[in-house]
């Protein structure tokens, strides 16, 4: 069985709907089939009737006893062919064929993981989220007692019964308030007795000790939902259950930043300023760009409408159809691993692949008049796709923080192209400089990842929070170190 890895790219899921497509009208077929052979057992009583009353009437001479005979024969024999007939063989085919082609039970868990994920991240809890209702916004969706359900299973598989308790008293109220679907439930497999029986097994795995602070902590926090120390109080409760520690002072301090930039947009000093780029390169005397300001230290930057939508149809078309999903780098490991912290689908634009195109040159060309750095030897351009509460965990661009390897084709610098806008979550936060960039189609960022000397900055370490409505694309190019050696000269140190 193929995997397609459904949960990480929100446009690989539209292939779901083809498929959905085809099975019902396989269904219909079925139905069809169905009804026409009730419709044929229906003719077939008519006239075994109608042949059994003709027998009754007629005396027993030869003559008038062979049709019956002959009917008594035949048409059994005939009937019990059809009998034997199965209807929908041929639907069950296409069925079997396209069953590769569905979600897994995998595919589904990693889907509630970024459900989860976008709980934890946005503080949105369960009964919220069933509802629709997504920081303070109420969206055209609600989940049923179903997936609630299936959200409360997989968390209690993985452990994680604080939510899974959340999740499963909400499956527990949407299943009783709507009694008139409790046999449609009950035909699909959900019972009032695997609600409570779920609901016992979680309440079993939550230690005492534990599950009491933390249902007062709620308690107070449904009385005083503004106050951000109980927010804060609540979330190192929860984290400490659900890591097994408390991350610390500094660490500690990170967290809330990621959590609160993710939240809503933090910009950094009132010292930066935006302009008109028309330096870079000389081709941006002619055609300059608008750039932001973002950061000094390490020197982040903003351009604004650097794509138009052109440009970002014919990247996105390039990339549709070819997106795999991410694997990450583990030491542990010789070959390159899924990472339940990048959960995206991306392809590279190799310009000697079957995904070169005029606009993947000039995209490329656009990289060099925005950052002035040489594109020799860079990593081709790769567009991603995020997933169902699609993330990038913090990292790095960077490989080696000193420097130590100089022919370590090392990333200098990053340009991220935003190729969709977001419309709630998905944004681009670096913890440390509490600095966070909403997606914004047609803007890019670039950043330094290494200093003068060559060595990775720490203070560069971004992530990309969890989607939580749309379909994020972005494009990144890396810039390699080693050409730069005149565009950017490394400096004496002091
Ligand atoms: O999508 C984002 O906002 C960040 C992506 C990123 O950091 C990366 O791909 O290296
Ligand atoms: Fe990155």
């Amino acid at each position: 069985k193929l995997n397609h890895n459904y949960a990480m790219s929100i446009f690989d899921l539209g292939e779901l709907l083809t498929h959905s497509q085809v099975l019902v009208n396989q269904l219909e077929v079925y139905a069809d089939k169905l009804q026409q052979r009730v419709d044929l057992v229906d003719s077939y009583i008519e006239i075994m009737k109608e042949k059994m009353a003709q027998a009754e009437k007629r005396d027993s001479e030869p003559l008038s006893s062979f049709p019956f005979m002959r009917h008594m024969q035949t048409d059994w024999a005939n009937i019990l062919w059809h009998l034997e007939q199965q209807p929908g063989e041929a639907q069950a085919t296409a069925f079997s064929l396209l069953h590769s082609e569905l979600p897994t039970a995998k595919d589904v868990r990693e889907a509630v993981n970024g459900l989860f994920r976008i709980q934890l991240i946005y503080n949105v809890n369960g009964s919220d989220m069933a509802r629709g209702l997504l920081m303070g916004v109420q969206h055209n969706y609600s989940l049923t007692a179903f997936e609630v359900h299936t959200m409360a299973k997989y968390l209690v598989e993985a452990e994680e019964y604080i939510v899974a308790k959340d999740c499963i008293s909400v499956a527990l109220d949407l299943y009783l308030a709507d009694e008139a679907n409790w046999d449609l439930y009950e035909q699909q497999g959900l019972s009032s007795d695997s609600l409570y029986e779920l609901h016992v097994e979680v309440l079993d795995n939550l230690s005492a000790d534990k599950e009491m602070p933390l249902a007062l902590m709620m308690a107070a926090m449904k009385r005083y939902p503004e106050s951000q120390n109980l927010k804060r109080a609540l979330t190192r409760l929860e984290m400490s259950v659900r890591i097994g520690e408390e991350p610390q002072g500094q660490e500690m301090e990170d967290v809330f930043s990621y959590f609160r930039c993710c939240s809503s947009e933090c910009r950094r000093g009132s010292r930066l300023y935006c302009l008109y780029n028309s330096k870079a390169t000389a081709f941006l005397r002619l055609a300059p760009l608008k750039m932001e300001l973002l950061s000094l230290d390490p020197y982040v930057v903003l351009y604004h409408d650097v794509l138009s939508d052109i440009e970002v149809l014919a990247l996105k078309s390039l990339a549709k159809g070819h997106l795999v999903r991410s694997v990450s780098h583990n030491v542990t490991e010789t070959e390159n691993s899924e990472d339940p912290h990048r959960t995206t689908k991306l392809v590279w634009l190799d310009r000697d692949s079957d995904l070169s195109h005029s606009v993947v040159s000039r995209m490329e060309i656009l990289t060099e008049d925005m950052t002035s750095l040489d594109l020799n030897s860079s990593e081709p351009l790769q567009v991603i796709n995020y997933g169902i509460g699609g993330h990038y965990a913090q990292h790095a661009d960077y490989f080696t923080e000193d420097g130590s390897d100089p022919h370590l084709p090392d990333r200098i610098a990053t340009v991220m192209f935003y190729l969709s806008d977001v419309p709630l979550g998905g944004a681009t936060v670096f913890p440390l400089i509490n600095l966070s960039v909403l997606p914004k189609k047609g803007s890019a960022l670039f950043w330094y990842n290494l200093d003068h000397r060559g060595h990775g900055m720490s203070s560069t370490s971004h992530s990309a929070c969890p989607v939580i409505v749309g379909s994020k694309w972005i494009m990144a190019k890396w810039k390699n170190r080693l050409p730069q050696l005149f565009r950017r000269p490394c400096l004496r140190e002091q």
